[in-house]
């Protein structure tokens, strides 16, 4: 995925500044900077979410292989389920957690039949790493499960019809330490198989999960490339700053 010279303002504030950048394939891509900076403006640029905020406007160009995403025939909600989103607060469907996960398969058509959505729903919920801990309670709802299930439970309803693109918005920020390490985890295992985009307050975080690492400031993007680069050897000194804690 590439984005090229975008801009988006909330009416005449300017939150994001001529941003480019590759979303690359079988890569983890943090997003890092201090508070208001445009992490999460940016991060919903990408899969059309700042279309839902009356006020945003988004300029500039992003493609999805190859495909301009703000063109006019684009259907959003095909390129939400190809670019599909993880937030900041777990927010599964008030269903089962079998139909949290079938769902998205069901609407886009992508089962013949229930034997065909089972084995979706199985194989989503095994790569979400949540399968066993959910196997026997299927019906149950999803809403009932502990925070750091729900988020899994999420991102198994975002694999579910087969991304190309998982953005997650500060997905760990309502978790214990045991759940954010359960989802380090899976953002390593995932990693293979889809490209990631990761907003992220924690730079251990970043540091741990992410192959390439953004900085960005005051709605621009100060420096971006190999998170070991950005932060044992950064080239700007606000980035440099940024990871000495010495603002932010
Ligand atoms: N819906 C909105 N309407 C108006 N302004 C907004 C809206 N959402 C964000 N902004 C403004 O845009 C700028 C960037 O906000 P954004 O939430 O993208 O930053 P962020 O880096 O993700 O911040 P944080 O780390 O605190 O979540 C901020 O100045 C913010 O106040």
């Amino acid at each position: 995925m590439t984005a090229r010279d975008v801009c988006v303002a909330y009416g005449d504030k300017t939150a994001i500044d001529h941003v480019s950048i590759d979303i690359e394939q079988d890569r983890v891509i943090a997003f890092i900077g201090p508070s208001g900076c445009g992490k999460s403006t940016f991060l919903r640029t990408l899969n059309r979410m700042n279309d839902t905020i009356a006020s945003a406007r988004v300029a500039g160009d992003i493609r999805l292989d190859g495909q301009d995403i703000y063109a006019p025939e684009m259907d959003v909600v095909q390129l939400r389920a190809r670019v599909g989103m993880v937030f900041q607060k777990p927010n599964p469907f008030p269903k089962s957690i079998y139909e949290n996960v079938a769902y998205g398969p069901r609407i886009h058509g992508l089962a013949r039949g229930k034997a065909e959505l089972e084995a979706t729903v199985e194989r989503s919920l095994t790569r979400a790493g949540l399968w066993n801990e959910v196997k026997d309670r299927l019906s149950d709802s999803g809403t009932a499960l502990s925070g750091g299930q729900q988020q899994r439970l999420c991102i198994a309803r975002a694999i579910a019809v087969d991304p190309e693109v998982i953005l997650m918005d500060e997905p760990c920020s309502a978790l214990d330490p045991i759940a954010t390490a359960k989802i380090e985890e899976l953002i390593h295992e995932l990693r293979g198989r889809y490209a990631i985009a990761i907003v992220t307050h924690n730079m251990q975080q970043a540091a741990r999960v992410s192959q390439r690492t953004a900085f960005f400031h005051l709605g621009t993007l100060v420096e971006y490339g190999a998170t070991s680069d950005i932060f044992t050897n950064p080239r700007q000194e606000r980035t440099k700053d940024y990871i000495t804690g010495r603002y932010g």
